[in-house]
């Protein structure tokens, strides 16, 4: 890489992105290319580095996530340079980015891990809080200090995490469906759960251990503290358990849950009265939780007819890919879901240009119980095969699939309980044809296989049921388990010694 005195720097590879895809991709070119320099430019004044990296089994691995100043990535990588600031152009046909500091860096292969930021049920509304970074957590947890009541919406990952964790403060949880969890577990697996949450207290959270560097969020008065613009990388596993999420209320935990409703408007107290007053049809809130006493800052009126007062809304629904700056000028295929389209090589549809992580939408035919989902292991193995394929093209030499795509595998914590999700388990794309084996114990495991012609295409495991590298195993090998039944399942059965 060297500096044009004045113009352009050039360099042979290029990252955008400091999170976890961004600076596992920059450090595997790092390694992989010693004697040339990798520009690692991101908006964000700290990158996320893994940490603690341990395999759990073929597929599932675990990690820890620091937020690091950027000095410590190249101290240890001395050919990586991070560049602070964002992105303002790419000029795909140049092979040139342009940054907000006013500088231009020419590449040969560019890698975009952008990540992605928070899809709110409406923009701009002041009420309306996402999650998604250290900011974003913290701005929360502010306004969370001051809060008797906040309404959840969204039923994904991050709504789970959030009516378990609040502590003396309501929460109303609207979600769009039937069970809670949608994203993540079936009807079966949100009744397990169920009275984990309802119940009065919850297991002493583990202490945080990771370092972090935080920017405040801006405050304006008589409403929520606001997150500050900058475009930080998103939170991972474990990201509550350094914050302090308590209400201003006494009591431990209260959550009420309004399934099958959207959101149809949100009212701001002065318009929720005039509409009292003045509209015949306007509900009166009598369908309220309890008749209200108080007033409250803003008013969320849902599908259901319902309306709950609360002190702001988290909008918990799911991520956009940060693609729009790159869109510009530039004629990349984008996903379905907004994401820069990547082939089974990362490669984006535009030449040296490819993209891992929240940023991207795979659109590979993939392994028919591998599917993309946007989360911290996914972008570290995207990450870290973009530069494999970025350094193979480089090379004219040819790569194949990495093995991480061959199977779909995720391990969480919900409730404080061991989460392992694996292949399609949820049946996702299977249609009607297949059947479920389910074994559970109340409050100690629920485990759930999902089976298509006697193949074992996923499964659900909840608690500590040690059937994860066993269940992988059945799953990856497509073996014919129709002999086996119902035993599969059977608790009296060491099923690893079985197949092992
Ligand atoms: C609250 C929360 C909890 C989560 N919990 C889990 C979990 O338990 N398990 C799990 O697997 N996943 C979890 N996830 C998802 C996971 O954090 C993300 O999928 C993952 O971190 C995405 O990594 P990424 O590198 O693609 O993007 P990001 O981490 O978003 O990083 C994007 C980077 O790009 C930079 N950037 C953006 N725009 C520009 C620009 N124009 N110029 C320069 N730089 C730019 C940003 O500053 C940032 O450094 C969670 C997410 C959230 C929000
Ligand atoms: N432990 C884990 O693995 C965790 C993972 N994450 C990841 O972080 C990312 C962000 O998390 P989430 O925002 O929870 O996204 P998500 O994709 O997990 O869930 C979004 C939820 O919002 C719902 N939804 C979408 N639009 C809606 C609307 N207009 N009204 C009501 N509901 C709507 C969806 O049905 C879904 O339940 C995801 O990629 C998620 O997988 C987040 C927290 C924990």
């Amino acid at each position: 890489m060297s500096g044009a005195g004045g113009g352009a720097a050039r360099g042979r590879f290029a990252v955008v992105g400091g999170g976890i895809a961004g600076v596992t991709c920059a450090e595997k070119l790092a390694a992989e290319f010693p004697s040339e320099d990798i520009f690692l430019i991101t908006a964000s004044p700290v990158i996320k580095a893994v940490t603690n990296f341990k395999q759990v089994s073929k597929t599932l691995e675990e990690f820890d996530v620091e937020e690091q100043p950027s000095s410590l990535l190249e101290k240890r990588y001395p050919n990586i340079r991070v560049i602070q600031s964002g992105v303002k152009q790419l000029k795909s046909d140049e092979h040139k980015i342009c940054t907000e500091d006013g500088k231009e860096y020419i590449y040969e292969k560019l890698c975009l891990c952008a990540g992605a930021k928070p899809k709110l049920i409406v923009e701009g509304n002041p009420y309306v809080l996402g999650i998604r970074d250290t900011d974003s957590a913290q701005a929360f947890q502010k306004n969370l200090a001051q809060a008797e009541r906040i309404v959840v919406v969204g039923n994904g990952g991050i709504a789970l995490e959030l009516v378990y964790e609040i502590q003396g403060c309501e929460v109303i949880w609207a979600i769009k469906d039937k069970a809670i969890g949608n994203t993540f577990f079936d009807a079966g697996a949100a009744e397990f759960l169920i009275p984990k949450l309802t119940a009065e207290s919850r297991e002493t959270p583990i202490k945080c251990k990771r370092t972090k560097y935080t920017v405040e969020g801006i405050e304006e008065k008589g409403r929520p503290t606001a997150a500050c613009d900058k475009l930080g990388s998103a939170l991972g596993p474990d990201w509550h358990e350094g914050l302090h999420l308590k209400g201003t209320k006494e009591f431990s935990h209260k959550v009420h849950i309004e399934i099958l409703c959207e959101v149809k408007k949100i009212h701001l107290q002065q318009e929720f009265i005039q509409l009292q007053q003045t509209s015949l049809t306007f509900p009166k809130g009598e369908k309220d939780v309890e008749p209200d006493e108080v007033l409250w800052p803003v008013y969320v009126e849902l599908t259901n007819g319902k309306i709950y007062g609360c002190n702001f809304i988290v909008s918990a629904t799911g991520v956009v890919p940060n693609v729009e700056l790159f869109l510009d000028g530039n004629n990349f295929a984008v996903g379905e879901d907004g994401g820069l389209k990547v082939d089974k090589h990362m490669h984006t549809s535009l030449p040296d240009v490819y993209a891992a992580g929240d940023i991207c939408t795979a659109a590979w035919e993939p392994s028919p119980v591998w599917h993309q989902m946007r989360l911290w292991t996914q972008a570290r193995q995207m990450g870290w095969y973009a530069a494999k394929c970025m350094a193979a093209d480089a090379l004219g030499e040819s790569i194949d699939t990495d093995f991480s795509f061959e199977l779909f595998a995720h391990i969480t914590k919900f409730f404080n309980y061991k989460v392992v999700v694996l292949g399609k388990y949820n049946a996702q794309g299977l249609g009607s044809d297949h059947e479920l084996m389910l074994r559970c114990t109340k409050g100690h495991e629920y485990v759930k296989v999902v089976m298509q012609n006697g193949r074992m295409m996923g499964a659900v495991l909840i608690g500590e049921t040690d059937l994860e590298e066993t269940f992988e195993n059945l799953i990856l090998n497509q073996m014919d388990l129709s002999a086996y039944g119902e035993d599969l399942l059977n608790p009296d059965i060491d099923i690893e010694d079985y197949f092992d």
